[in-house]
């Protein structure tokens, strides 16, 4: 990870709780870049509100952190142990929300980083919920089906003290889809001994699941990305858009692109990048994916495809979106986009654009959509599943699309209206996001006292 910028913050709390944050945890990189960022962005708002100068410092430490042993057992035989990870970093707003991640990148800093990003996108979703993370340092892919479960078993028994419908409220993310979270919401069940759907979502569709919040995080990014090109009088008709990842965020986001009237010219995996100037065939990718093959085998099978080892953000595009993982972009492919005349890129992932990259991208007028406000839209239909799990109700895929479109729209307004507000700029959507998130859960935690 780039270390975070080094400068001090002007503002007097700020720089006080920015040098906390730094003594505190002096090695936890991903989590101070962030950090940064957010302090950036909210000089301007306490000269309006100083009421929320005292919040800021309790905002960047979180409420729990919750490190565990995973114990399990390989097809061999043998036990083995990886680490647990929870963070429940903030619940002014409603219970723990956030996702958990299998990789084996996964530590504190790293979820530190994704549980104080999903605090700020959470309000910015207008939902009542609050924000946290999760995970372990396991490769999934490395493991049997059996192992996995089995892996999943004992992960959900000892995060299963700490979780609930009203307490926190776990999902998926990279390396647990609704399979896995089936089969932690099992063991769960199991060991509370009584049904609690609201307790995670990304559910399977028959334990209460809501339709469409697999293909939500990547409906929700395009449908921020068609506002942000309205903003600049464009639309994605005929755009050729570059879409990193071939996972559940990506997939769905081509599938979406592609129905806006837009050409998939690349994408990638951890393994490689595919240009395919005729456009990428999301079912056929899809089922080479699932297959367990990579981008280059789904390459080998179409007619106009190249397969690389390099990134596939050097490709010539007018959009891009990043929906793989931190850090995809950074100075040398953001130049590549400048070049190619690239109009906005837009975080499908998060973390997915350094922020010397993203210096770049403003310097050079290409907009921006950061992470917090642009995927939004998964976390989103979680809050409509324990909606819809609260009430014992069903809701059909149209009806969650519309909700989701309306909430994309109004995440929009919110983030450029307070980069109008506080920055001069409606086009600054980065420090928009941090102050309208911001300003949400500072008001939360005012509200409830010293908490
Ligand atoms: N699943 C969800 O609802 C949400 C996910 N996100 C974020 O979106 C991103 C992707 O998540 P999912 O699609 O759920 O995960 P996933 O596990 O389904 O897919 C991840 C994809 O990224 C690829 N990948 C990993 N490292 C890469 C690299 N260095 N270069 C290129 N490709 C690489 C993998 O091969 C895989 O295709 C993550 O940053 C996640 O935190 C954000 C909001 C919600
Ligand atoms: O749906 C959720 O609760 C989690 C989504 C998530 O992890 C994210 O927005 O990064």
């Amino acid at each position: 990870m780039t270390r975070a910028d080094t400068h001090e913050p002007e503002n007097a709390v700020l720089r006080e709780v920015w040098r906390d944050v730094l003594r505190r945890d002096p090695h936890q990189d991903f989590f101070h870049a962030d950090v940064r960022g957010m302090l950036r962005s909210i000089g301007p708002v306490l000269v309006e509100h100083p009421e929320y100068a005292d919040v800021v410092g309790r905002l960047c430490e979180p409420e729990r952190v919750i490190v565990f042993r995973v114990p399990w057992t390989d097809d061999a035989g043998t036990v083995r142990v990886n680490r647990g990870i929870r963070v429940q970093f903030n619940s002014a707003l409603g219970p723990y929300k956030g996702g958990l991640r299998f990789a084996p990148s996964v530590d504190l800093d790293v979820i530190k980083f994704l549980g104080f990003e999903q605090v700020f996108k959470n309000a910015l979703t207008g939902q009542d919920i609050g924000g946290g993370k999760g995970g372990a340092d396991v490769d999934p892919k490395t493991l049997s089906t059996g192992e996995l479960m089995r892996f999943c078993q004992s992960f959900a028994t000892e995060l299963a003290r700490h979780v609930g419908a009203a307490v926190d409220v776990p999902a998926g993310d990279m390396g647990v889809g609704s399979r896995e979270i089936g089969w932690i919401y099992g063991q769960y069940q199991r060991l509370i001994g009584y049904h609690e759907p609201g307790a995670f979502t990304g559910k399977p569709a028959v334990l209460g699941g809501s339709a469409l919040r697999p293909e939500a995080t990547g409906f929700g990014a395009v449908y921020f990305t068609r506002r942000m090109l309205a903003e600049q009088g464009r639309d994605l008709d005929g755009a050729r858009v570059v879409v990193s990842g071939s996972g559940n965020v990506a997939l769905f986001a081509m599938e979406k692109v592609i129905a806006s009237g837009g050409t998939v010219v690349g994408c990638s995996d951890s393994r490689g990048s595919v240009a395919e100037p005729d456009g990428v065939d999301v079912d056929a990718l899809r089922e080479v994916k699932g297959q367990g093959g990579s981008v280059a085998d789904y390459a080998e099978k179409r007619s106009n495809a190249t397969a690389s080892d390099g990134s596939a953000f050097t490709l010539d595009c007018d959009v891009a979106l990043p929906c793989a993982t931190q850090n995809e972009i950074g100075p040398e492919e953001a130049r590549a986009l400048v070049d190619h005349g690239c109009w906005v890129v837009a975080e499908g992932a998060n973390g997915p654009v350094t922020p010397e990259a993203r210096e770049i991208l403003r310097e050079a007028g290409v907009g921006f959509g950061p992470g917090k406000a642009a995927n939004s839209g998964g976390v989103a239909v979680s809050a409509l599943e324990m909606q819809q799990n609260a009430g014992r109700e069903r809701w059909s895929g149209e009806d969650v699309d519309e909700r989701l479109q309306t909430i994309m729209g109004e995440a929009f307004d919110r983030v450029r209206d307070a980069a109008e507000r506080y920055h001069g700029d409606p086009t600054d959507l980065e420090n928009g996001a941090n102050a309208a998130g911001f300003l949400r859960v500072a008001e939360a935690m005012t509200s409830l006292g010293v908490v």
